[in-house]
């Protein structure tokens, strides 16, 4: 008994100092309009098989021609990404079978990707409250090209399985990145601001609930100190929610494991067998060009893709962003974070800025009250606001020039929202919100109060 107790406690404190361990797989479905080897469009929502070239379905004699945008994507997410851009890439075949791949393997990047050693920096609410902005860092391994796979359909009545093509052959960016996160939180976050971020280069449409972007978690446990334990992978996880909730559940069981003296096994399926790579022997060695003058004689400048050229024309990222509102309106970061987050309204923002002389932070909270409080309770999306950013600055000048109060100013916005068609000024006079200011007048409004309250005087 004395042994199985001290047996039991210790095993306690072991699994008490045990922490968790996640890497993030991502796929990402290029935002093409042809797929990475043919000239078949990218379609969601068309019929089964209606997209579908003779390279997607295998056919005998059929040979892939690299789709140049699917690179430049690649390599425009690279560079966002802050990775190195190998200037030459190789394609692999990875061999299984799946009725949904019908040539018996993908078309991948394994011995050498087009984009290598890259971060992402994301924050997240943390802390006991989760009311703290943490600032995390996660290391991007690398970023191949591969294709997707087709999709197979159960139809259980009649017990047949269907295939469906379409997504045969679209250009995937998979994303590998290094285990450097501890918790579902942590991923979730990290995936949002890949999502954010992808969406802000265009280079991928970033649906998670459309498949256009799916995270396999890789987790395991460990004692802080000690090499790292053995991972099991979730795979295809279509939403940041069940990200996070995916990972903290599978935390807890490996420690719950370990605890009742079990051992995690690997948990990965066929699918993912380490066998079965071998070169692509129908595609030459990628390779991609720092600038014109790295152009070899004899190869057409307009048919390459050149890094300088995609670095000089990367958006504003939303990291960048978010510190640049901060800096230069000395706005809240949680402000920061609200107004990248919904599209257009950094842009919505600086208009109504630009347009008034009210304070940048006087600005923020009308629009994080006013503005966004009555999208939200309609449902509406920003550029469905009837409000546009020039009426919402008129009505702040209005209220800066001291002609109305700042209570009638938001009435105003109220009734704007309802009659967009009329201009301020018009409003304030219908609505009578005008401030007083003629003396003569005040003294006559007053005279009469004081008159009318004998008792009170
Ligand atoms: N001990 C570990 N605990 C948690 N994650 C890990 C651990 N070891 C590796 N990982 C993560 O697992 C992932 C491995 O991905 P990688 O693509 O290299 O291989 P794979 O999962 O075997 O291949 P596939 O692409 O077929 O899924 C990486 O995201 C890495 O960070
Ligand atoms: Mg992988
Ligand atoms: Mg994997």
């Amino acid at each position: 008994t004395r042994f199985m107790t001290g047996f039991s406690s210790s095993l306690a404190s072991v699994s008490s100092q045990l922490r968790g361990v996640v890497g993030l797989e991502i796929h990402a479905q290029i935002h093409a309009t042809s797929k990475l080897f043919a000239c078949s469009r990218v379609a969601f929502c068309s019929p089964p098989n209606s997209s579908v070239a003779f390279l997607d379905a295998s056919l005998p004699g059929t040979l892939p021609v690299l789709n140049r945008r699917c690179v430049e994507a690649a390599v425009i997410t690279g560079l966002a990404l802050n990775c190195t851009i190998n200037r030459k890439s190789l394609f692999d075949r990875k061999h299984y079978f799946y009725a949904d791949m019908p040539a018996g393997y993908q078309i991948t990047q394994q011995r050498l990707p087009i984009a290598v050693n890259g971060s992402l920096i994301y924050s997240y609410f943390g802390g006991r409250k989760r009311n703290q902005v943490l600032s995390r860092c996660v290391r991007i391994k690398q970023i191949q090209l591969e294709q997707d796979s087709g999709k197979s359909l159960h139809d259980d009545q009649r017990s047949q399985t269907l295939i469906d093509l379409n997504r045969a052959g679209v250009g995937l960016m998979e994303l590998v990145m290094e285990a450097d996160m501890s918790c579902g939180d942590e991923a979730a976050a990290a995936v949002r601001e890949l999502q954010l971020i992808l969406q802000t280069l265009g280079t991928c449409q970033g649906n998670m609930s459309e498949g256009q972007l799916r995270v396999d978690a890789n987790v395991s446990v460990h004692c802080p100190g000690e090499p790292l334990g053995v991972r099991t992978e979730v795979k295809n996880i279509n939403s940041a929610r069940y990200v996070a909730r995916a990972i903290d559940y599978e935390i807890q069981r490996q420690k719950k494991v370990l605890e009742n003296g079990g051992i995690i096994v690997n948990e990965t399926r066929a699918f993912d067998s380490k066998s079965g790579f071998m070169p692509e022997p129908n595609l030459p060695p990628l390779f991609v060009y720092e600038d014109e003058a790295s152009v070899p004689a004899g190869v057409n400048p307009t048919q390459v893709v050149m890094i300088d050229r995609l670095k000089a024309e990367l958006p504003e990222l939303p990291g960048v962003r978010r510190a640049r509102m901060v800096d230069q309106y000395k706005i809240l970061p949680e402000h920061s974070f609200t107004l990248v987050n919904e599209d257009g309204l950094t842009e919505y923002f600086e208009r109504v800025v630009r347009n008034t002389k009210a304070e940048p932070r006087k600005v923020i909270g009308w629009v994080m009250k006013e503005l966004l409080g009555n999208l939200n309770q309609q449902s509406l999306k920003l550029a469905q606001s009837p409000v546009s950013p020039e009426a919402l600055a008129d009505l702040l000048n209005v209220l800066e020039s001291g002609h109305i109060s700042s209570s009638a100013a938001k009435v105003v916005f109220q009734e704007m929202w309802k009659a967009p068609e009329k201009a301020v000024e018009q409003l304030v006079k219908e609505l009578d919100l005008g401030l007083v200011s003629d003396r003569e007048k005040l003294l006559k409004i007053c005279q009469k109060v004081v008159d009318t309250h004998p008792e009170q005087v």
